[in-house]
């Protein structure tokens, strides 16, 4: 497998009025195409800071992120993000539709290839009968598949999601995990999930990357060698699971108390 996404020596140190505040020290790692990783770490360990270093939208202090060969400099265009406040990031005087053609429009993709790939991701979603609704007659769980949807459409070659599935109620969120999954699985999309929970960490990823506290970097890396097909109730239930859960839980409680990791010891 070749490298889709390389962090390298990342830091990023904030400075405003005087202060000064080194939220990531120095984070290394490479996920390779194809590949599903979680992030995960306490809170205020820098994992929206990393994302957005990732998505180009904050500029490191040192060190420095490849995208499929080329140094990040700014927003990507093969890369898609899905936020937690999906409230936010859909138009709301704008159709469903419209929302998720908005940035094919923007890639400059011709109407017929549009109106394909929008009709495509709403049924993927499971969402084909709203595409004329306005977000705001939607379900915070619907809003949030339109998002996964828009992201979806645009055919990234990498996915950021940070933690897209705070906001909703834990049965929808059960099907969204279960929704980015199998759309992971059919379309071979490199993604990156950000979370600060550890059981959704290791039912959704093929690894887990666990960040230490800020000033942060990985504190362990965690292969998640369940099946591909997964289960709500069974892949939870499985003795693995609960190992993968618990080495990951470790590595959080040693993350709160500046450790280093004791992960891999029982
Ligand atoms: N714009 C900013 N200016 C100054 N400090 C910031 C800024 N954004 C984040 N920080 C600081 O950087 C550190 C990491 O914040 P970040 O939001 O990246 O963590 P997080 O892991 O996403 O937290 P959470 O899980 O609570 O959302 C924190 O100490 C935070 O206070």
């Amino acid at each position: 497998m070749t490298d889709m996404v390389e962090v390298r020596n990342l830091k990023k140190v904030y400075e405003s009025q005087g202060r000064r505040i080194e939220a990531i020290r120095d984070i290394t790692f490479t996920v390779a195409r194809g590949e599903f990783a979680c992030i995960v770490g306490p809170s205020g360990a820098g994992k929206t800071t990393l994302l957005k270093c990732l998505a180009g939208l904050l500029k490191p202090t040192a060190g420095e992120v490849v995208l499929e060969g080329s140094p990040v400099t700014g927003p990507p265009l093969g890369m898609a993000v899905v936020f937690q406040e999906y409230g936010r990031s859909l138009f709301p005087w704008k159709t469903v539709r419209q929302n998720i053609d908005l940035p094919l429009r923007q890639k400059g993709l011709p109407r017929e290839k549009r109106d394909r790939l929008v009709s495509e991701a709403l049924t993927a979603v499971d969402l084909g009968d709203a595409g004329r609704a306005y977000p705001w007659q939607l379900s915070g769980g619907m809003q949030q598949r339109v998002a996964i949807a828009r992201a979806v459409a645009y055919e990234p070659h990498v996915l950021l999601m940070d933690e897209p599935f705070a906001a909703v109620d834990a049965q929808t969120r059960a099907d969204l995990e279960d929704l980015v999954r199998t759309l992971w699985r059919d379309l071979g999309i490199t993604t990156l999930f950000v979370t600060h929970d550890i059981d959704e960490s290791v039912y959704l990823g093929e690894r887990v990357i666990v960040l230490s506290a800020s000033p942060t970097h990985v504190l362990d890396d965690v292969r998640i060698d369940l099946p591909t097909e997964r289960n709500q109730v069974t892949t939870r239930a499985t003795p693995d699971f609960a190992e993968l859960r618990a080495r990951v839980h470790r590595g959080i409680q040693d993350a709160k108390a500046g450790r280093p990791a004791t992960g891999a010891v029982a």
